[in-house]
C-alpha cells in the first residue's frame, strides 16, 4: 500500500453498522472478493455510522461507510457509491414484507394491507428526513399518512376494520425500517388494530418472524441483502409481496474524495 494512500487516510477501517445486518455480509464478502486484506470491517450501529459520517464529513475527512438507499444521508451528504465491478454487493434489491406462518387465516385485515403496502423511495424519504430533522417517527409516520391519504387507500382498499386486534412488527433500527414500520402500524392503528413495534437485531427480528412470536418485518432486503437470513428461514416465512422496488446497497463515501472503485482500496 503505497505512502498517503486511502487505507491509510481512514485506518484502514470501513464504518459500518449492526453486525447482523445484510450489507455487513456483503462488506466481508467484498473485503475477500477483492483481496482487501489489511482492512477492518468495523461494526456498530446505524446511528454510530451517520454519526462518524457527519464528524468526517464536516472537518471534510475522509470516510468510508456501508451506505444504502433508501436513505437521509444521501441528500444531506454529497455521496456517491463505490464501484462494485466484482458485484459483492448484488445489483438491484427489492425490499419485502415478510409475515409469519399462518398470519393470512389469522388476521385477514392486516395481512391485505401488507399485501397491498407499496410505495417509493422518495415517500420513505420523506418520513425519514421528518425524523432526522427531530420528529419522534410516530409523529413522522402519522404526518406522512395524513399528507399522503391517496396512497394509504390504495394499502387499505378493501380491507375491513377492525376493533382492537392485536398485531406485533418487528424490525432493526435502520433508518429506512424506521420509517417503514411506523407508517405501516399508523395505517393498521387507524384500521383498529392494537400494534406493539419490536426492535431488535437482524438475526432474532427473522427468528421471531419463523417461530411465529412476530406477526410480520418489513424489512426484507432481497435477493440479495437478506440471502443468508432467508436460506436459514425461508420455509418458516410468509413473503407477502415487494414494498418497494430500486434499492441498493454498497460502500459510499464522500464526494470529495477522489476514489471511485472498491478496487482503487488496494492501492
Ligand atoms: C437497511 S440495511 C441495507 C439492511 C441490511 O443490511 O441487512
Amino acid at each position: 500500500s503505497g505512502s498517503g494512500s486511502v487505507g491509510e487516510s481512514v485506518n484502514y477501517k470501513i464504518t459500518g453498522i449492526d453486525p447482523g445486518a445484510g450489507i455487513m455480509e456483503a462488506t466481508e464478502r467484498a473485503i475477500e472478493d477483492y483481496d482487501l486484506e489489511d482492512w477492518e470491517l468495523v461494526s456498530g450501529s446505524g446511528a454510530a455510522m451517520t454519526a462518524a459520517l457527519k464528524k468526517a464529513y464536516d472537518k471534510e475527512e475522509p470516510i468510508i461507510i456501508t451506505g444504502w438507499n433508501p436513505h437521509w444521508m444521501f441528500s444531506k451528504y454529497d455521496l456517491k457509491y463505490l464501484e462494485d465491478p466484482e458485484g459483492s454487493y448484488g445489483g438491484e434489491e427489492e425490499i419485502h414484507t415478510i409475515g409469519r406462518l399462518g398470519l393470512k387465516e389469522d388476521k385477514p385485515e392486516a395481512y391485505k394491507v401488507l399485501q397491498q403496502f407499496h410505495w417509493k423511495e422518495e415517500d420513505m424519504g420523506a418520513v425519514m428526513v421528518d425524523i432526522q430533522e427531530g420528529a419522534k417517527p410516530e409523529d413522522a409516520a402519522k404526518k406522512w399518512v395524513e399528507e399522503n391519504q391517496d396512497k394509504v387507500d390504495e394499502w387499505t382498499k378493501g380491507v375491513d376494520k377492525v376493533d382492537g386486534d392485536k398485531f406485533k412488527f418487528i424490525y432493526v433500527s435502520w433508518d429506512s425500517e424506521i420509517a417503514s414500520t411506523n407508517v405501516v402500524k399508523t395505517v393498521l392503528e387507524d384500521l383498529g388494530y392494537e400494534v406493539e413495534l419490536s426492535q431488535v437485531e437482524a438475526g432474532p427480528m427473522y427468528t421471531a418472524v419463523a417461530d411465529g412470536s412476530a406477526d410480520a418485518l418489513l424489512a426484507g432486503w432481497l435477493p440479495v441483502t437478506h440471502k443468508t437470513y432467508l436460506e436459514k428461514f425461508g420455509d418458516k416465512l410468509d413473503d407477502i409481496g415487494v414494498s418497494m422496488e430500486g434499492v441498493k446497497i454498497g460502500l459510499a463515501v464522500p464526494e470529495y474524495m477522489n476514489i471511485d472503485s472498491i478496487e482503487d482500496l488496494k492501492e
